[in-house]
């Protein structure tokens, strides 16, 4: 009911009841400027029961934004933001008031670098990691790649706030072009989001492969690939030729990996000779490290420049390797002629059959075979193996830790052992800090696999809002001065009187990550390790080849490769 003497602004002609709600599409932003065209600067509208006014002049603007801004500073109500903002309660659709008030003054976003317009902090992507950024702007940081806001973790309290006090609400994982590939349109475990898939994929692996007892039956493959490691160096000693050791190391663990994982023997496999494996794990990690423009600015504007730059091709050549190694072991497995369940893809596809014929809910489909297996291939070899490498970089580069660990490795094993076994591994001790002081400095995944929040979360007293990427800084964690004694510096003794442990508990070393998301694989990781640097150490003595610096071979920013001279004990 309105006053008679009130004056209303112009606008189209109101039928009874839904007023202009048939004019939908011609009063669609787009389309008002022709509508302030025919009508003015304040446009009249009536949707059904709401009055609506539009604002299309400078200084109309500035009569309701400062002139009348308390007057015009409520919300109106509608049925999808009171669901969206949890009944009003949140800062963006709450009415004006004193609830609206509070909520306000309580948001406060993480500190961080200026932002460009459109690019956001997308030129600083090469100071982020490992640690620059942070020093300057504190353990929660905000930036923003494109259009997409992301936080940076760097403090032991503000991690455990996110991946354990939080778990549930920044338990989920961004998007983009490459992962959506190497996951097969996120029908893996590592870049899915949370929901009921992932848990029935989680659960899957837990039952068909990462459990105690499942482990335990693996054990004489691992020792049988690390007994051919062992010969393999032997003849290269024999003769003092150098080592590859990145290629022998990758070898050996995607060899055990592949074995374990899909039953598949790289020695004598038709599809893959064994020393391709490198390459292909180099492969993934590009397609899971490089951005597209899509992925930071979405839509058709982001897809078009990977078009037109030939992001998309080169994108397209990587995954297309990977694809079809990924798609000869499944082909491998639906070979008629298997029955029994003995890995985990044989597994899957007996729980298809099954499926089929009862209904299930849960669907499992082709892709989410591969998606399975590239899991397994990409975040089984390289952290293992990287890890390795280091190790031994470590060791050669501090020759006092090494001596002390070998001394320990042949005085508990005794020095006529013709080969090792997992057995051996219980039996030492300052070994296994070796192995935990490798973990700390060198964590394989120093930034965990990206999170996403579910919904807002306060960290550290910051406001996150819904559909934050968050990156865990473990590598910075790893290395806090406030936390470690001279921090950089490897030494395993830093550990002896220390309860603190690598299983993610402890929110100062996370090489595994923690919560929901925690690595499923860790057991079989860890084993990976330390039988192989018990075989390494145990039978050979490394330097490096004449001539060569470790500092030269280690490059710029934290990948040991190299050649190692090994000699037989
Ligand atoms: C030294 C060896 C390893 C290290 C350091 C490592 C580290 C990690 C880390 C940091 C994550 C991310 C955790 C997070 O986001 O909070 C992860 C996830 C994962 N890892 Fe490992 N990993 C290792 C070995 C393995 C192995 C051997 C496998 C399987 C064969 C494996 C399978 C996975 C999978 C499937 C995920 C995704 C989990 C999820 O998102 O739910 N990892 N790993």
């Amino acid at each position: 009911i309105k006053p008679s003497k009130w004056k209303l602004p112009p606008g189209p002609k109101k039928l009874p009841i839904i007023g202009n709600l048939h004019q939908r599409r011609e009063l669609h932003p787009r389309n008002r400027r022709d509508l302030s065209e025919k009508y003015g600067p304040i446009v009249f509208l009536r949707y059904g029961f709401v009055p609506v006014v539009v604002i299309s002049s400078k200084e109309a603007a500035e009569e309701v934004l400062k002139i009348h801004d308390l007057e015009c500073c409520s919300r109106p109500e509608t049925a999808g933001t009171r669901a969206i903002s949890y009944n009003f309660k949140d800062i963006g659709f709450a009415p004006y008031g004193e609830e609206w008030r509070a909520m306000r003054k309580l948001s406060v976003l993480p500190p961080g670098p200026p932002k460009l317009p459109i690019i956001g902090n997308l030129h600083q992507l090469q100071e982020l990691p490992p640690r620059n950024l942070s020093h300057k702007y504190g353990p929660v940081m905000l930036l923003r790649f494109g259009f997409v806001p992301v936080v940076v973790i760097s403090s032991k309290e503000a991690a455990e706030e996110v991946l354990k006090i939080h778990d549930l609400e920044c338990c989920s994982r961004p998007e983009t072009a490459g992962t959506r590939k190497i996951s097969y349109n996120f029908k893996d475990i590592g870049f899915a989001p949370y929901g009921e898939e992932w848990k029935a994929m989680r659960k899957l692996s837990v039952v068909e492969l990462f459990n105690a007892k499942k482990h335990q039956y693996f054990r004489s493959i691992r020792e049988e690939e690390n007994d051919l490691l062992v010969k393999t160096l032997t003849e290269l000693a024999l003769t003092r030729s150098p080592v590859n050791l990145k290629k022998t190391l990758f070898t050996l663990v995607g060899s055990i990996v592949c074995r374990i994982g899909f039953g598949l023997n790289l020695h004598e496999c038709e599809f893959i000779d064994e020393d391709s494996i490198s390459d292909l794990v180099d492969k993934s990690e590009i397609l899971e490290m490089t951005s597209m423009f899509s992925d930071f600015f979405p839509g058709g504007i982001g897809r078009f420049i990977d078009w037109i730059s030939g992001q998309n091709k080169r994108f397209n050549n990587v995954f297309s390797d990977l694809d079809t190694f990924f798609e000869n072991i499944l082909n491998d497995h639906l070979k008629p002629g298997i029955v029994e369940s003995s890995d985990i893809i044989d597994g899957m596809i007996n729980m298809m059959k099954k499926q089929e014929r009862d209904g299930d809910s849960f669907k499992l489909t082709t892709d989410h075979l591969k998606g399975m297996i590239s899991d397994i291939f990409i975040a089984g070899v390289s952290t293992s193996a990287s890890t390795l490498i280091w190790a031994i970089t470590e060791l050669v580069r501090n020759p006092k830790v090494m001596k002390k660990v070998q001394d320990e490795i042949r005085t508990t094993l005794g020095d006529k052992k013709e080969r090792i076994t997992e057995q051996d591994l219980t039996k030492l001790h300052y070994f296994k800090l070796v192995v935990k002081e490798i973990f700390r400095l060198h964590p394989a995944v120093p930034f965990l696999l990206p999170r996403e929040t579910l919904s807002h979360v306060k960290i550290q007293g910051y406001d996150i809002p819904a559909k934050t990427q968050i990156m865990i800084n473990v590598y910075a964690i790893a290395r806090d001065p406030e936390l470690w004694i001279n921090p950089d510096e490897f030494n395993p003794d830093r550990f002896l009187d220390s309860s603190i442990d690598y299983k993610g508990l402890n929110f100062e070393l996370l090489p595994f990550g923690s919560g929901r998301r925690i690595c499923p694989g860790m057991t079989m990781g860890i084993t990976l390790v330390e039988l192989a640097l018990l075989n390494l150490l145990y039978f050979f003595d490394w330097g490096l080849p004449e001539k060569e610096e470790v500092d030269k071979i280690i490059t710029d920013n934290e990948v040991a490769l190299g050649l190692v001279q090994v000699l037989l004990h």
